[in-house]
């Protein structure tokens, strides 16, 4: 059995005390038996977060990191520097970052690898672009970042791993998949699990639906067989919007 995974993605909102005061608000609320709640925000954040949470069963992710312990990187945090301070997730290959930082497959595969190597669990995106829907190429699109991502993953790795699936075209768009068509893809991503790995594997790996997800549609998702939870933005912003996507994750 999967435990469903709301997790709120700030991009780059928030001060520390806007953060700080947010746990506050959703402390005993965002906090359901059965669901995992977790909050990826800006570097700057993540220490005051890790303080915050404590006592709380909400998790603190970052939204990148780079696959070197460290060097002349400049502007860039390790997963060394966000074990040390605590953290527990971290996205990865969000299609901001492909789209505007670059990002590639490649870069996917070395930043998911330097997850593990730092006891971060990855939330790795994928999800087509508005032209690769409609040209009927979704599932190629998604099974090529699958296989990249995924690509030297032990069993015990791959199992762990978070997998969102966010079609561009639904991202802060107010446009979402219909929860079919979302659950459809997700069926698939799961297929080719199957084949990278085996049925066991690929039936432990958490797979969200990420793209305008809101209080009222979040249950259209969890009610889809293959959907295991919600990577949220803008909804996530608000405390008492992000308590009921974790209610509604239920
Ligand atoms: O990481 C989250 C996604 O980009 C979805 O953002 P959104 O909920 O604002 O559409």
């Amino acid at each position: 059995m999967r435990e469903p995974i709301i997790a709120g993605n700030w991009k780059m909102f928030k001060t520390v005390s806007e953060a700080q005061a947010f746990i506050n608000e959703v402390k005993g609320r965002a906090e359901i038996d059965g669901v995992e709640s977790v909050i990826c925000a800006p570097f700057t954040n993540l220490p005051a977060l890790v303080e915050a949470v404590k006592g709380t069963k909400i998790k603190v992710g970052a939204q990148n990191l780079h696959w070197e312990e460290s060097g002349a990187f400049t502007g860039e945090i390790s997963g060394a520097m966000l074990e040390d301070l605590g953290v527990n997730y971290v996205i990865i290959g969000h299609s901001e970052r492909r789209a505007y930082f670059a990002e590639t497959d490649e870069t996917v595969n070395k930043k998911v690898h330097a997850s593990f190597k730092y006891n971060l669990t990855p939330i790795v995106c994928v999800g087509e672009k508005l032209e690769e829907r409609e040209a009927g190429q979704t599932k190629e699109v998604c099974k090529l970042q699958v296989n990249e991502a995924f690509r030297g993953l032990s069993k015990e790795q791959a199992a762990q791993v978070v997998v969102a699936y966010e079609p561009i075209w639904a991202i802060g768009t107010g446009k979402s998949s219909t929860a079919e068509d979302a659950n459809e893809v997700i069926t698939y991503i799961r297929e080719q699990l199957i084949a990278l790995f085996d049925v066991e594997t690929a039936n432990h790996v958490r797979i969200q639906y990420g793209g305008s997800v809101k209080p009222n549609n979040v249950r259209e998702y969890m009610n889809q067989l293959s959907i295991d939870g919600a990577l949220v933005g803008g909804a996530s912003l608000d405390p008492n919007s992000f308590t009921q996507l974790v209610e509604g994750a239920k």
